[in-house]
């Protein structure tokens, strides 16, 4: 029988009578793998109080060792139901074994962990002042949580981009309403399963699932007492989050989208610079925020390089993600394969040369319903195609030639977005000086989404709003106030 899931609220899954049902559809084949209860504005309204009250309740009366203790549970239970929560990731999303195993479930336990550190931690600004009578006075500032924090999620990296914001959230002493992508709800209902385990009290913890606009999403954001609002996703939905947002002046985090250039130098340490740009191109079938769907290439070392990393897409192996020897997974549904292959089209159109893949591949009989396609790389588009302007999202990326450092930054920099770079040289010296000129919240060089979670981190530009990570989430998810004491 199909597996319904229904909404989290104060401890309980929800009972699935009633509700409006909608699939969720495994990307590998097609297949009905859950049906979704999609929250209306009653369950909405539901979470939130349950969370409101929460915040007045054990949770809020938790010192913040203990909470961080708690937070230390969590991980320490995710990790013990490490299997269950690869195997939910791998089902919503359809990315081989690899990915889950080495990178996203375990970040989603040590999103946990730092933030519980943090917190216990970060100290607080004092000033002593003068005053007139020469006793002075003394200013400390103290952290409280800022309340109710609606997150809404995205469905490329759903565990560790949810738990990303959850960590400093709740080690802040907040209480949250989440909204997983409709693609992908199922490590947010594995994960009630285990707050409720540890005994993270009623309330703390709440998952509503359903779409976007007109639906959950946005009866999430509109809700008045709903303090402040962390997303990551389009730069589109990102403007209507604010606009929503903007109703009670109410702060927003966003992570949104990226267009983002990788660099390579002729002086590269070659093989890991084509390993770096497939990497940052390809992993997760290219649906990743800090993906490179812009690479540059010093001339002297472009024809070799196109070829080499030609020869890396060609190798990958299209599969099941739970077959070990799968490297390479489909798009997240059939709507956004039909968004990837219209680039795909554009870029022909738009008078690319394709050096490899630019469509779909030949899948055997029982992978055919899924949404794959081929990882494709184009040369030749001028600098102004839309294909090399706009985010694709998708496993392609544009490789152009580049005869200057000048050159090389202004073409970096000519776009609306700007999360991320990387850049691969052996000169530190000019890598230095060319990531204070790049216009984007984090530069990798000589690496490609190495992750110290105690940086900032975010985007410039169209790519978002504000820094989260260590003492910077701190900014978002407390609200600092100031005490004066007259000595
Ligand atoms: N930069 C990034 O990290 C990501 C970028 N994307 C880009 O966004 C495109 C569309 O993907 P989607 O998942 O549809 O992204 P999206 O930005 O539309 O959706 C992300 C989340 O926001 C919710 N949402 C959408 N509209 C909303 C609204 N008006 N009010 C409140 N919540 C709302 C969705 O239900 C989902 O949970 C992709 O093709 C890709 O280009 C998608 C995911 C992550
Ligand atoms: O490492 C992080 O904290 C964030 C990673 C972001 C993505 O993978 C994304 O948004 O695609």
């Amino acid at each position: 029988m199909t597996r319904i899931i229904t909404s989290f609220i104060d401890g309980e899954f929800q009972p699935a009578e009633g509700a409006r049902l909608f699939d969720k559809r495994s990307p590998v084949d097609g297949r009905v793998i859950a049906r979704i209860a999609e929250a209306p504005q009653a369950e909405v309204d539901r979470a939130v109080r349950a969370a409101r009250a929460a915040l007045r309740g054990d949770w809020g009366r938790m010192t913040v060792e203990q909470r961080a203790a708690m937070l230390h549970a969590v991980a320490d239970e995710i990790t013990r139901r490490f299997d269950d929560f690869v195997e939910a990731e791998m089902a919503d999303t359809g990315q081989p074994s690899h990915v889950m195993t080495h990178v996203f479930i375990p970040r989603g336990a040590a999103n946990f962990k730092i933030f519980a550190d943090v917190v216990k931690n970060v100290p607080t600004e004092s000033f002593r002042m003068d005053t007139p009578d020469g006793r002075g006075a003394l200013n400390y500032a103290i952290r409280k949580p800022k309340g109710v924090i609606g997150v809404i999620c995205p469905w490329n990296a759903p565990f560790l981009l949810m738990t990303w914001k959850l960590g400093p959230a709740l080690a802040c002493g907040n209480t949250v309403v989440v909204k997983p992508s409709e693609e992908t709800p199922l490590t947010a209902a594995l994960l009630g399963e285990v707050m409720a385990k540890v005994g993270v009290p009623k309330g703390v913890y709440n998952v509503v699932n359903g779409f976007g606009p007109k639906s959950t999403g946005e009866f999430v954001t509109t809700h008045p007492q709903v303090d402040a609002i962390t997303f990551t996703g389009e730069t589109r939905t990102g403007t209507a989050i604010m606009k929503a947002a903007a109703e009670g002046l109410r702060d927003v985090s966003f992570e949104l989208g990226g267009k983002n250039a990788g660099i390579v130098f002729a002086d590269a340490d070659f093989d890991a610079a084509v390993d770096g740009i497939f990497r940052s191109a390809f992993l997760n079938t290219g649906q990743v925020c800090l993906g490179t769907e812009r690479v540059y290439v010093e001339r002297p070392i472009f024809e070799r390089f196109r070829d080499a990393l030609k020869a890396k897409v060609e190798a990958v192996r299209y599969g099941r993600p739970e077959d070990h020897a799968s490297t390479y997974g489909p798009l997240i549904s059939q709507e956004h394969r039909d968004k990837v292959l219209g680039y795909y089209q554009r870029a022909v159109d738009e008078g690319a040369t394709v050096v490899t893949g630019g469509g779909v591949p030949d899948m055997p009989a029982d992978l055919k319903g899924g949404c794959w396609v081929q990882p494709t790389i184009w040369t030749g588009l001028s600098d102004d195609a839309s294909v090399v302007r706009e985010e694709i999202f998708g496993p392609c990326c544009h490789l152009r030639p580049f005869d200057s450092e000048d050159e090389v930054v202004a073409l970096a920099n000519d776009n609306v977005y700007g999360l991320s770079t990387t850049i691969w040289t052996q000169h530190l010296a000019r890598a230095h000086r060319m990531a204070e000129r790049i216009e984007v919240g984090i530069t990798w060089i000589n690496s490609w989404f190495l992750r110290d979670l105690r940086t900032p981190f975010g985007g410039s530009k169209q790519s978002g709003i504000g820094r989260e990570g260590g003492v910077h989430s701190l900014e978002f998810y407390t609200e600092t106030r100031n005490v004066c004491v007259k000595l």
